[in-house]
Formats: structure tokens, sequence, C-alpha cells
């Protein structure tokens, strides 16, 4: 039977990424994307931006929506501190059995912890079910039509605190214009765009990053 473009990107970082070592397993993810197939991860330019954000803000909570292969969960995840942890959520089971072996690869897996499941369903459930307080960090990256109400759902769920950030991929292309008109014009947020370029493409795109003011 065929295999699956997810299937594929994780026999790349088998053949070609050291075990345990994060950033091997990104840069034979990005040497897959660039000269083999395209696959939507955020790739090595935006994910420079998202390595300064990390490492700048040292986040001890980070929650990721949209895991795909886990290429921006172990990027985020190499750079946290010890007792850190990064929960990611993804909707599509075969996603989600591809991330958990990519995250085991790069020796990751006690500080991240993967669900399954939609979005809308789990944010309700973080602070009971994972024993989480405040989100330090959300890298929203997955359907580009739930980033604000996510949002929102975030606020009301009491998630978000004087300083927590939120750092949306994608917001040019594919782009998702309701979310960055509300954190741009919301006296709640403090928003920066961050110009690039869709991953491994001359197109543009790039990330908002988006301060919550409490
Ligand atoms: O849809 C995108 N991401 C959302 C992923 C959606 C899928 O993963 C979660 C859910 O199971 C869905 O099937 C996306 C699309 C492009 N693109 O160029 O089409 C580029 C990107 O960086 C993206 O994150
Ligand atoms: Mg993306």
């Amino acid at each position: 039977t065929q295999s699956t473009r997810p299937q594929r990107l994780l026999g790349a970082v088998q053949k070609n990424a050291t075990r345990g070592d994060p950033r091997s397993v990104v840069k034979a993810i990005d040497e897959f994307c660039r000269h083999k197939e395209w696959a939507m991860n955020v790739g090595d330019e935006k994910g420079c931006i998202l390595d300064s954000v990390v490492s700048e803000l040292n986040p001890a909570t980070v929650l990721e929506l949209g895991t795909y292969c886990g290429y921006s969960t172990v990027r985020i995840a190499s750079l946290l501190p010890p007792h850190a942890k990064l929960i990611t959520l993804e909707f599509n089971p075969d996603y989600a059995k591809i991330a958990c072996q990519v995250i085991a690869w790069a020796g990751l897996e006690d500080k991240i912890q993967l669900v399954e499941g939609s979005s809308a369903e789990w944010i309700p459930k973080m602070k009971e079910h994972f024993g989480v307080k405040m989100l330090d960090l959300v890298f929203m990256d997955h359907w580009k039509d739930d980033y604000l109400p996510d949002t929102k759902l975030l606020e009301d769920c009491g998630l978000l605190r004087k300083g927590s950030v939120l750092l949306a991929d994608n917001v040019i292309c594919p782009g998702s214009p309701d979310y960055l008109k509300y954190v741009r014009r919301s006296p709640r947020y403090k928003s920066q765009y961050f110009r690039s370029h869709l991953e491994y493409t001359k197109a543009e795109d790039g990330l908002e990053k988006s301060v919550f003011l409490g």
C-alpha cells in the first residue's frame, strides 16, 4: 500500500537524524521538505523567529495547537528549561501517530504531552486535566479558521495572564484575517508582525506575536 507524506517524512528523520538530537531532527525534516516533498511545517525561516520568541520568553508552560508531524513541537521543546512542559494538540490521528515517533526520535518525550483531539474539546480541560494554571506561550498552527474562536476560548477559560504570548503561524498564507483584525484592534493585546515567507517557498507569510495585557 502507498505510504503517506507524513510517513515518508518520518522515514527521512529515522534515516538522516541522530536519535536524541533534536536539532538533527529539525534539519532532516527541513532537508526533506526543501529537496524532496513540501510539507506544512513552520520551516527553517519562520522557525528561527519561533526560536527567538521562545528563547526570550523562557516559558514554563507552552500550548501548541496543531502538531502535524511534530516539527515545531521538537523545535520549541529543545529550547525549554528543565522542568518546562509543552502540551500539543492534534486532531488528525494519522498525524498524531507520526508526531509521536518524531518526538521519540528527538528524545523529547519527557517535555512533551501529545494529545489527540480538538482544541474546542481540550482547551476547557487544560486546568483540571493537565494541572495547567496559566499558559506562558501558545503557538497557533492548526486550522486557520479556529485561531479566533480558540483565542476567545483561551481568554474565557482564564488560561491567559498578563504577559502570556500568542504566536500565530500563517497569518498571511493561508491567512487568518479575522484573527489578525481581532488581536491588532483589541486593547487587550500588544501585537507585532514578523514578516517572513511560507515554509520552503518565496511566497510571503509571517508570524504574529500578540502579548496579552490582562
Ligand atoms: O493548514 C495548515 N495548518 C493547519 C493544519 C490542519 C491539519 O492539522 C490539524 C488538522 O488535523 C488538520 O488536518 C497550513 C497550511 C499551509 N499551506 O500552505 O497550505 C501552511 C501552513 O504552515 C499550515 O500550518
Ligand atoms: Mg503553519
